[in-house]
């Protein structure tokens, strides 16, 4: 396996230790490990199958691991094990928030009433599980006037604060997928797990996304795991790629490192390691020089 060596002082977020996840007689994940740094943007990619999603779901607590440790280390020093939380625990507790491959929401309730419904938890215990809230105490109205500040906050960050009071199912596509990323950063997490953020996205839709990510990692210093298959999202943004070929890691380290990797090129071409020179000839022939997967 290839692996960049990476100099920076290191202060991960989020471990990932020799995890295996098994479904019967298939191994979809064997003893992958990586590390994501507190603040960059790390992208998982690999080809279709490689088990991406699988991964997303252990660390979000979707799926339980056959094998392997998933530490969670939060701004403060507290350190979690995913692996052992429940999933509402690990939005709620650990501050991991995820968005999945197909979009999720409420496409009913406006817009705003989704960035709200995101803040159920802390409503809920504002209004002392109803009562409260029904007697209209002090506190529940300040805490509803909170919730309503970050959902503004969030919309205009995603740029859908003129779209506000129309249903969520109303608007189009790409501006779904910036919805889903605000309704996850409505629960303040210091983790955000993206899964295929840019899929189904024109190339307009796709640079707005991309603005989304950065402004988020900019101004609130959270820290973004992706599984993406655009390239150009992908290498535009992250700091730091992760492959994984049938649930095993086949490069880690920097955009540029990342695509210009032998091992890459062949996973994703599915062409056998001993053809892989003859292949990156051939690429930089039709492309006047430059190997590596393109954007
Ligand atoms: N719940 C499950 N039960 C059985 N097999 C599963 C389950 N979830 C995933 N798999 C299998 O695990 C392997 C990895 O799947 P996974 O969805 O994690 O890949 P992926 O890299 O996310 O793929 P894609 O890019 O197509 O979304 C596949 O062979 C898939 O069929």
């Amino acid at each position: 396996m290839a692996l960049e060596t990476r100099t920076m002082t290191k202060d991960p977020i989020l471990k990932v230790e020799h995890l295996s996840m098994r479904f019967g007689g298939l191994m979809a994940i064997n003893d992958f490990s990586f590390e994501a740094e507190r603040g960059d943007i790390t992208a998982l990619i690999g080809p279709n199958g490689a088990g991406k999603t699988t991964v997303f779901n252990c660390i979000t607590g979707f799926y339980k691991p056959t094998m392997g440790m998933i530490t969670m280390k939060q701004n403060s020093g507290k350190e979690f094990l995913l692996e052992r939380l429940p999933d509402f625990e690990i939005t709620k507790h650990a501050k991991v928030a995820r968005t999945f491959q197909n979009i999720r929401m409420f496409s009913g309730l406006t817009v705003l009433e989704n960035l709200l419904v995101a803040q159920h938890n802390k409503l809920m215990l504002a209004s002392g599980y109803t009562i409260l809230g029904l007697l209209g105490f002090p506190a529940y109205r300040q805490a509803s006037r909170e919730a309503i500040e970050v959902a503004k906050h969030w919309l205009e960050m995603a740029s859908l604060i003129d779209r506000a009071d129309d249903p969520a199912g109303d608007l189009p596509y790409g501006a779904q997928r910036r919805l889903e990323i605000a309704r996850a950063m409505c629960t303040g997490p210091e983790l955000l797990c993206l899964d295929e953020p840019a899929a189904g996205l024109n190339p307009r839709e796709s640079h707005a996304l991309n603005e989304l990510l950065q402004t988020i990692r900019r101004e609130t210093g959270t820290s973004i795991l992706l599984i993406e298959h655009d390239m150009s999202v992908v290498m535009e943004i992250s700091d730091h790629v992760v492959v994984l070929e049938y649930g095993q890691k086949i490069s880690d380290g920097n955009p540029d490192f990342v695509k210009n990797d032998p091992k890459v090129i062949a996973a994703y071409l599915g062409v056998e390691d001993e053809e892989v020179e003859e292949v990156i000839e051939q690429i930089e022939v039709i492309e006047g020089g430059q190997g590596g997967i393109n954007p």
